[in-house]
């Protein structure tokens, strides 16, 4: 399934947040929303999921939703909003206790988003004894349980530290070589997006207006090592050039409040 959005534009009171966005999330591709702080890309995000209405535009589904979805568009937070009471199993649990699924269709899907997640081991465990790390892969297999069309990402893994970072990249790199998800990831760290993304959408500071749509054509299982980071330097620095200056600005404006 793909995710449209067009013309979008969004206030809050007088604050112009976002001013005449498209954007389009095509099947079976990440798509990276990078941009300064404060640009709106938070907002944009809420807004493709449904959670905030836009002043202006609109926001379109497109194409058959996967087997079995239970909701089309499935947040994964960087807090990871996860119950530290309830364990592994009863966390992937959740979202399925309020639809209606015998309690074999919800152990399945319990079990396969756990699998899938390299979790299986660690059912049992209370979140509250996890790393960070193992947290968010809980927060990923949660979203996963409900069989979502479009994953919207909002900075997953800016709570982690570098290296636990770099583990779930790995991880999520082998999850969509497996599975070919869609999603919309919201980063403000360049690296994430050229780990991670099909397609970069570089977002001006305030009012987030789209400065750029950057093609990432490295295959994703051939961005590490030498080889490619040197295929990816040169976008890199375009990215850099891109987002250096609007970051710059932004940090002053921040600094005059
Ligand atoms: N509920 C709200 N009411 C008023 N202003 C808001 C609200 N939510 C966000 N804003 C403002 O809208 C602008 C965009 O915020 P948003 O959180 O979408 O940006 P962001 O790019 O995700 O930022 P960051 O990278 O810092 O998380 C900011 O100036 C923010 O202060």
């Amino acid at each position: 399934m793909e995710l449209r959005a067009t013309g979008i534009t969004h206030k809050y009171d007088d604050l112009t947040a976002l001013e005449a966005v498209d954007l389009h999330a095509r099947e079976g591709e990440i798509l990276a929303l990078i941009g300064p702080s404060g640009c709106g890309k938070s907002t944009l995000l809420g807004i493709l999921g449904g959670l905030l209405q836009p002043s202006e535009g609109r926001v379109e589904m497109q194409g058959a939703l996967p087997e079995g979805c239970l909701n089309p568009l499935t947040y994964v937070f960087q807090d990871f909003a996860l119950l530290p009471w309830r364990s592994v199993r009863g966390n992937v649990r959740l979202p399925l206790e309020h639809h209606q699924l015998t309690s074999d269709e919800r152990r399945e899907r319990v079990e396969d988003a756990l699998a899938r997640t390299g979790l299986t081991d660690f059912a049992g465990a209370y979140v509250r004894q996890l790393s960070g790390g193992m947290r968010q892969r809980v927060g990923i297999a949660r979203a996963l349980a409900v069989k979502p069309a479009v994953l919207l990402m909002d900075e997953p893994l800016s709570a982690l530290d570098a290296q636990t970072r770099n583990l779930l990249m790995e991880d999520f790199v082998g999850l969509w070589l497996r599975e070919k998800l869609t999603a919309v990831y919201v980063t403000h760290n360049l690296d994430e997006a050229l780990r991670l993304a099909h397609r970069v959408v570089v977002l001006s500071r305030r009012p987030g207006r789209v400065r750029e749509e950057i093609i990432i054509d490295v295959p994703l299982d051939e961005r590490q090592g030498t080889a490619g980071l040197l295929e990816l330097a040169p976008l890199r620095e375009r990215l850099w050039a891109l987002i250096r200056d609007e970051a710059q600005t932004a940090e002053l404006e921040l600094a005059d409040v």
